[in-house]
C-alpha cells in the first residue's frame, strides 16, 4: 500500500484551527499584496505600450512586431526559469499581454481606440 501524499505525523496537521485560520490569512494578505503590484505594473506597461502604438501609427508602422515578440519571449524564458516558474506559463501569460497591446495599437491606427490619449484604462 502506498502512503496519502499528507499524514498524521506532517507538521501541519499539528496546527490548530486557529494557527491554520492565521497562516491562510497571512498568505492571503501576500497575495493580495502581490496582485496589487501586478496591477499596477501592468497599468505601467500599458502606458509605455499605448506610447508605442501612437508613435507607431503617426509613422505607419505595423502594430506587431514578431522578431521583437521572439527575442522577448527567450529572454522572459530564461528570467522564469531562474525564478522557478514555468516557462512556458511566462510565454503564455507574455503572448496574452501582447495579444491585447496589438488589438490596441490597431485601434489607435483605425482611429477606433476608445480612450484616446488615456492609457488602456476604461475596455
Ligand atoms: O515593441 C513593440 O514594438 C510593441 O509594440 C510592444 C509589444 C509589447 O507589448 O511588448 C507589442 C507588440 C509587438 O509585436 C511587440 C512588442
Amino acid at each position: 500500500m502506498t502512503e496519502p501524499a499528507a499524514t498524521r505525523d506532517d507538521a501541519s496537521y499539528s496546527k490548530s484551527p486557529d494557527a491554520v485560520r492565521a497562516e491562510l490569512g497571512r498568505l492571503r494578505d501576500s497575495i493580495d499584496n502581490i496582485d496589487a503590484a501586478v496591477v499596477h505594473m501592468l497599468a505601467e506597461r500599458f502606458k509605455c505600450t499605448q506610447q508605442v502604438g501612437r508613435l507607431k501609427a503617426e509613422h505607419h508602422l505595423p502594430p506587431a512586431d514578431p522578431n521583437r515578440e521572439a527575442r522577448q519571449i527567450t529572454r522572459l524564458r530564461e528570467l522564469a526559469v531562474n525564478a522557478k516558474l514555468d516557462p512556458a506559463f511566462a510565454e503564455k501569460l507574455l503572448n496574452f499581454i501582447i495579444a491585447e497591446v496589438i488589438r490596441h495599437h490597431e485601434q489607435i491606427a483605425d482611429g477606433t481606440d476608445p480612450t484616446p490619449g488615456n492609457g488602456a484604462a476604461g475596455r
